[in-house]
């Protein structure tokens, strides 16, 4: 593990020495600063991996203005550079405003020795696998179009074969078929392989090839023509033709029946498709990548699965270890989760108390990452003070929890509280859009979001 870069900011020399002596031999490289103008300058001049900075300085002592209008001038500067504040005991607000103007997190003083360290590395892995999977977005950033990539964090030892072949094969033009249980991300891969490579600028598309029925398979995937059956009143375009230029995802290809395998295998062998009722042959230029949670080799070996289509789509395998085999990586997509998402919840809870972590390292995970985000949402919900407990987590032994009978489990206040940001969630903070799907009027919307302390 190479030194991390660390700038430790504050104008009480008594501090900074007392933090050199504590980071001193602990695979930090030190620089400090004592006042916002070096901590500008220095982020100006050097690349760190963190920064700990205190949040009052000399000229305004008490509010904390200094520092908190630091925040946005340092984000400007590097937006994926991790900042953790340092706060006077008690003065919690001034940190939940700084974690509202982007900070990541917030160290009390007099710190405890031992969770500042287990802070700030957490903080540097997770910047780290952010800032890694942006450089790979970044050589395509031209290209994206704008497209935003959900994060993928992979810090892991068992997800470092993932990251290594991922960065290789995606800018060939290869199929990849992507295996691991439901919730891995086998998606979010599938959108990073497009993302690095040519052809990113062009459409992704996904399409749950497993969940087509007979009558819709073919008009989904390969198009129709006005007439060609009675529901078809215009053209339609086909999966593949949208994703001319670009990137197929069919998920789901274990439940393929076997005819709509054939029709399959019969477009990616040639490359041409004809859209149902027309003779007009189209040629697309597809790359396919398709994704799967049953194991295929067995299919086919017991004659589900065609071999020559499995050929045509596996040229490389990457596989998706579940999240009980990276264990790594709980605490870093569960913090990730948490920053995501405590906004919408009002932003006050920022952290897992130990026997929070402990918990969610010790679960097995049968819905991997899917299962944790869920489960942080609604611990973000249940929580009452700045730490998520383990008694929020609510987490059965070995099994995923079921979002009904998670509902089941609230009052009706809690109910009412997690379905409208839930609703905000799904609608991207639209809230006239979530107002129309809770069934509420705007007003009357807006009236329960203040009186749960929910923003949009
Ligand atoms: N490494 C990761 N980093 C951050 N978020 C992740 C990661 N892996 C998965 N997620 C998130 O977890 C959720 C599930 O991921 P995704 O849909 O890609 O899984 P999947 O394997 O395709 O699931 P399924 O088999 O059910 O289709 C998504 O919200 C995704 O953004």
């Amino acid at each position: 593990m190479p030194e991390s870069r660390l700038l430790i900011a504050d104008d009480q020399p008594d501090v900074l020495a007392a933090l050199r002596l504590l980071l001193k031999g602990q695979g930090f490289q030190l620089h400090m600063a004592r006042s916002p103008a070096e901590i500008l300058a220095a982020v100006e001049a050097h690349e760190f991996d963190a920064v700990l900075m205190d949040l009052n300085y000399a000229r305004d002592t008490t509010s904390g203005r200094e520092g908190l209008d630091l925040l946005a001038s340092m984000a400007a500067l590097d937006a994926t550079l991790p900042i953790l504040v340092m706060t006077a005991w008690g003065s919690v607000d001034g940190a939940v405003e700084a974690i509202r103007r982007g900070a990541r997190d917030y160290i009390q003083k007099p710190w405890d020795n031992a969770r500042l360290l287990t802070t700030l590395r957490t903080q540097i892995d997770l910047a780290r696998a952010v800032r890694r999977s942006g450089k790979l977005a970044g050589e395509n950033e031209r290209l994206v179009a704008g497209r935003e990539l959900p994060p993928l964090i992979a810090g892991s030892r068992a997800m470092e074969s993932v990251l290594r072949i991922l960065e290789r094969v995606a800018p060939s033009d290869a199929s990849v078929l992507i295996t691991g249980e439901h919730g891995t991300g086998k998606e979010v891969v599938a959108r990073w392989l497009h993302a690095g490579s040519l052809r990113a600028s062009r459409p992704f598309i996904a399409v749950n090839a497993g969940a087509l029925g007979e009558g819709v398979f073919e008009s989904e995937l390969f198009g129709h023509v006005k007439g060609a059956f009675t529901d078809a009143r215009a053209d339609r375009i086909g999966c593949f033709e949208l994703a001319d230029g670009g990137t197929l995802f069919l998920d789901e290809i274990a439940n393929m029946p076997a005819a709509q395998q054939a029709k399959l295998l019969r477009v990616l062998q040639t490359g041409e498709l004809l859209r149902v009722g027309s003779s007009k042959l189209r040629r697309v230029d597809v790359r396919a990548l398709a994704a799967t949670n049953a194991p295929l080799a067995q299919l086919t070996a017991g004659g589900a699965f065609r071999e020559d289509l499995l050929y045509r789509l596996n040229t490389v395998e990457i596989h998706l270890p579940p999240l009980r085999e990276r264990k790594d990586d709980i605490l870093r997509l569960a913090q990730h989760f948490l920053q995501v998402r405590s906004p919408r919840y009002g932003g006050k809870v920022v952290e897992f108390t130990s026997e929070a972590a402990k918990a969610l390292q010790e679960h097995r995970w049968p819905g991997n990452v899917r299962e944790l985000e869920h489960v942080v949402e609604r611990a973000l919900l249940l929580a009452t003070g700045p730490a998520i407990r383990a008694e929020d987590l609510v987490l059965r032994p070995g099994g995923a929890v079921e979002r009904s009978s998670a509902l089941e489990e609230m009052t009706l206040d809690e109910a009412e509280r997690f379905l409208i940001a839930r609703a905000l969630a799904r609608t991207n903070n639209n809230v006239s859009e979530a107002a129309q799907r809770l069934g509420l009027s705007r007003s009357a919307l807006y009236r329960r979001l203040a009186r749960h302390g929910l923003e949009p």
